[in-house]
């Protein structure tokens, strides 16, 4: 389980990003974010692992209580938790095996990761990129690979890290509508099979709909819808998007 409370983030130049923020993620499940650009999402997750501090209240975990306790506790948690973003931030000129294993550095020591990473390593980084469909491509460079395959490799690198926790940002959006889906498919099936709490940021609502357990709705830095998927209708659009009967239709294609 995985909480924030009463958070609010406001930036150094003022933006007030998420104001008194209370939710709580269930262990297990796969969270999908929605709101309109703007809305607070990232700053959301990125308060989830510590790359935000909040100006005020905490984030906490089953496991530590509040993950920024201490340096050693943040680091912990950090250590539970994989990223996976819309760029995928894959090196290019590196093998997409080679990507991979940068989801298990942190699973060692500073100076232990200077030097080439176990064999055990390669492996669990291998078995990561085999489950999703890339063990083949395990030696090909990032930047041959399509979209689709790059941020599978981004998903493989996240998984490497075994992860208890998986905070996704627009994990999606730069991919086609079929594309799209596979690469969710692969992301959820994943989480399913592993037990891992999962908390995605979309744009799209028709995939919030398909893949979320639990979906929670955000508008100006304020949780204003949560609910199952099943109840993300006209009303519940509408208090997420704020908007008018014809952006709805575009928002939920
Ligand atoms: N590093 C930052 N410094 C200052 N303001 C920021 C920073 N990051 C985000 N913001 C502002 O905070 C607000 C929330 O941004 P955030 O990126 O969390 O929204 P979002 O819902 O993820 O949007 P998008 O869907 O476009 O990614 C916006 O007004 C944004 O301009």
């Amino acid at each position: 389980m995985l909480s924030v409370v009463d958070v609010s983030v406001t930036y150094p130049n003022g933006v007030a990003a998420l104001k008194a923020t209370n939710a709580t993620f269930a262990r297990g499940q796969f969270i999908v974010l929605l709101g309109k650009s703007g809305a607070g999402k990232s700053t959301l997750l990125r308060s989830l692992n510590g790359l935000v501090r909040p100006t005020r209240g905490d984030v906490r975990n089953e496991a530590h209580g509040s993950i920024f306790a201490s340096g050693a506790t943040l680091r912990a948690h950090r250590r539970r938790t994989g990223m996976i973003f819309q760029q995928h931030h894959l090196i290019g000129r590196l093998t997409a095996l080679e990507n991979v294993l940068t989801g298990r550095l942190a699973s060692h020591g500073f100076l232990r990761s200077l030097a080439p990473l176990p064999r055990a390593d390669r492996i669990m980084a291998l078995e990561a990129l085999d489950r999703v469909g890339l063990a083949d491509r395990a030696l090909d460079r990032a930047d041959e690979l399509s979209g689709g395959q790059q941020q599978r490799v981004g998903i493989a690198r996240a998984m490497a890290q075994r992860p208890e926790i998986v905070l996704a940002d627009e994990p999606v959006a730069s991919l086609d509508p079929a594309t799209a889906v596979k690469v969710l498919e692969d992301l959820h099936r994943i989480c399913r099979e592993d037990g891992i709490t999962a908390i995605v940021s979309l744009h799209q609502v028709e995939l919030a709909r398909q893949f979320g357990d639990r979906i929670f709705g955000l508008a100006r830095g304020q949780i204003v819808f949560e609910d199952g998927p099943e109840a993300v209708g006209g009303i519940a659009l509408d208090q997420i998007y704020q908007t008018h009967p014809a952006e709805l239709a575009v928002a939920a294609e």
